[in-house]
């Protein structure tokens, strides 16, 4: 009974939706792992086999999460299993006292033990399925929970690497559905156990009645079987194949009542825009639905004809026995409750072990994303980094982005002395964010080396690394949470000490905002939930930076202090006095010792750091203080800062429009060379 290993999907093409808003098809080819390639051949017999390996991961499931509870189950489904079969036997008893001869009164009297054992029997049934029931419910969450805080365990220490390779992140999507499925799994599992002792129960008392019921019982249920493995292996190779296509619709659904896109939605007319290619995503998937939908009627139809074919000729069978004498007739009134009774058992038998193979197949997942996120872990442990380095060295470091073939930075040598600040400035996109996340230890280097006073990173603690690092990000994290919470997040095992969010509001001059909320530090920087307010960006960096000074001014585990201070562009949204008074303070912090790392597009702050490194297309191209490269007459530096100088100065005189800066010379000596109309003016 076997089953093609793959069908086809119907809609092969890409939708206009599709091409225009995320560049091309998003649905994933079939083969695109080998897993489901595995997963999607599966048939009938396989599942069968794979039913006491599934429940044996439910039983260990179970059994980590609650040992009382799964003990209750196991006792009451044989109890039940006991019960069901006695009470066909009972049946069988008071159904041959009926069929014997004698009168009618004479006839009920004998029969009404049995029939008392019957009722004894279903009583005692029900009470042990309440009991397995409250069992159930008991372990349930608590299974899932389990798997749902092991999954955000694994997810959270992944390299950042990782979260951006495409196969890691389709594996993180499917293994999300897993830990729900954890929970369905035990259900499931439960249902399984009861299905398999009533059959086996129903089975016992037919074989004792008479060997050849038993194969017409599988007869019976065999198609329905095939029928629902069929229809299961269909409906999760689609929705692994839909799963882009899914949340791509689910996302524009989220674009028309996000407050973040209100403005435009409304002022720009982009709700119509956003509604119509909404709808032609959601017609995509509804012909993927209803190709399920026809696909599974047609498999229903024709297991349940075979199914029906096979019933029919079991009671002939009985009626031919019964006719020739073989078989008394109350023996085949019992056979006949027997069949229904073990048939029913087989076909939900069949659905639950189908339900339980399919979640296993999202727990398997889930599985899979544990190994993989192991595998692909940060590393713990590792050689010891100096607290506070006198110089950090790159040597001839390299970095692609993971499915990039243009390398984010080539050959980058440079040195941070310690207690300095040190401005990274470029172009866009010419890889100073990506320079400072190699930095602070997100991504590897690819070639070269990061030395701490001679200690590799490479090969280093890389939690000792973190925690010598505080970053402010261009695009920082703007935690849904209060005031409070999102300023001492800086270094969140410090807990909640008022003199540590004193301290930090008194640095990013952040108390105005602060004491401008009804509710003050405990206010909720989260529009969208019940009291909560939207901040202004301006307000949100001062947040940051309070932030920033949280970590930089506090000790990590062991004692450990921050060295380095990353602060990538934490003045864009700053009014002309918060900037100046801004960039004040992160002189203050290389004066207390910690080494800044400034990354702006303003070169007026860049003149006042000590040291400044220049990146052109993830190239080193100049480095030097402010006066050195503002003494190159061909330099890059220069000729941006004169311009913009230029913006604010009535006229400078043979600055151009255009500013490129110039690549290095091979040889490794740097070579700034502008490339536009600089003039030779000073600017300085
Ligand atoms: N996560 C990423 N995955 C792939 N490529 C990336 C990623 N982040 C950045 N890049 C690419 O790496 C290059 C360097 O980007 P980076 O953000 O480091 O530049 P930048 O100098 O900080 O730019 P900007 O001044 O605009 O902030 C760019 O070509 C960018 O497209």
């Amino acid at each position: 009974m076997k089953t093609r290993p793959t069908e086809p999907l119907t809609d092969e093409s890409v939708s206009d939706s599709e091409q225009f808003l995320f560049g091309g098809r998003l649905r994933y080819d079939y083969g695109f792992t080998s897993h489901e390639q595995t997963m999607l051949k599966i048939d009938f017999l396989t599942v069968a086999r794979q039913i006491p390996g599934l429940l044996r991961t439910a039983l260990r499931l179970a059994w980590q999460a609650d040992r009382t509870a799964l003990v209750v189950i196991a006792v009451a489904e044989i109890g039940r299993a006991l019960a069901a079969a006695f009470g066909l036997l009972a049946t069988s008893r008071a159904l041959a006292s009926l069929f014997a001869s004698g009168g009618a009164d004479q006839l009920l009297r004998a029969a009404l033990p049995a029939a008392l054992a019957v009722g004894g029997a279903s009583a005692l049934s029900a009470l042990l399925g309440i009991a397995s029931s409250w069992a159930g419910g008991r372990l349930e969450p608590k299974t899932e929970r389990a798997a749902t805080v092991a999954f955000l365990q694994g997810a959270a220490r992944v390299e950042l690497a990782s979260l951006e390779d495409p196969d890691f992140s389709r594996l993180l999507e499917s293994a999300r559905f897993g830990t729900a499925a954890v929970r369905r799994l035990i259900s499931q599992s439960i249902a399984v156990l009861t299905a398999l002792l009533g059959l086996a129960a129903a089975g016992g008392v037919l074989l004792t009645l008479d060997p050849v019921l038993m194969p017409m019982l599988i007869l019976i249920a065999a198609p329905k079987g095939w029928g629902a493995v069929r229809s299961a292996r269909r409906r999760y190779g689609s929705m692994m194949a839909w799963l882009q296509h899914h949340r791509a619709s689910a996302l524009l659904a989220q674009l028309i009542t996000q407050p973040h896109s209100a403005p435009e939605v409304r002022v720009h007319a982009i709700g119509p825009f956003i509604l119509g290619h909404y709808t032609a995503m959601a017609e995509a998937s509804e012909q993927e639905q209803n190709r399920l939908a026809r696909a599974a009627a047609t498999t229903s139809v024709l297991a349940s004809a075979l199914s029906g074919l096979a019933a029919a000729a079991t009671f002939a069978v009985l009626g031919w026995f019964v006719h020739d004498g073989q078989m008394a007739l109350a023996v085949a009134g019992t056979a006949v409750v027997g069949i229904r009774t073990g048939a029913a058992d087989i076909t939900s038998l069949v659905r639950t072990a189908n339900g339980l193979y399919e979640e296993a197949l999202f727990v398997a997942d889930l599985e899979r994303l544990q190994r993989e996120a192991g595998r692909r872990a940060i590393p713990t442990g590792g050689t010891d980094l100096p607290h506070r380095p006198d110089t950090i060295t790159l040597e001839g470091v390299g970095f692609t982005y993971p499915g990039r073939t243009t390398p984010a930075l080539t050959d980058i040598t440079l040195e941070i002395p310690r207690g300095k600040v040190v401005a990274l400035v470029g172009d866009n996109g010419s890889g100073k964010s990506t320079l400072v996340k190699v930095l602070c230890g997100l991504y590897l280097p690819d070639n070269g080396r990061i030395l701490w006073d001679g200690t590799d990173t490479a090969g280093a603690d890389r939690d000792q690394l973190f925690s010598s690092v505080a970053v402010l990000e261009q695009d920082f994290q703007r935690w849904p949470f209060t005031l409070r919470a999102n300023v001492l997040v800086g270094r969140p095992e410090h807990g909640d000490d008022p003199a540590l969010l004193k301290g930090a509001a008194d640095y990013a001059d952040l108390h105005p905002v602060v004491e401008a909320q009804d509710r003050g530090w405990d206010t909720l920087a989260a529009r969208g939930f019940q009291g909560g307010v939207q901040l202004s960006g301006g307000q949100w960096q001062r947040v940051g930076a309070a932030r920033t000074h949280v970590r930089a001014l506090t000790n990590g585990p062991g004692g450990r202090p921050t060295h380095l201070v990353i602060a990538d562009e934490p003045t864009s949204a700053l009014d002309a006095q918060s900037e100046i008074a801004a960039f004040a303070r992160i002189r203050e912090l290389a004066d207390q010792g910690l080494t800044v790392i400034l990354i702006t597009h303003r070169l007026g702050a860049t003149a006042d750091a000590d040291l400044i490194h220049v990146l052109h297309e993830g190239r080193l191209s100049e480095s030097g203080t402010h006066s050195e490269l503002m003494a190159d007459p061909d330099g890059g530096y220069r000729a941006a800062y004169l311009l913009q100088a230029g913006q604010f100065a009535a006229e400078v005189p043979g600055v151009g429009s255009t500013v490129k800066w110039a690549v290095p010379a091979q040889n490794g000596q740097l070579s700034g060379q502008f490339q536009g109309s600089a003039g030779n003016d000073s600017g300085q």
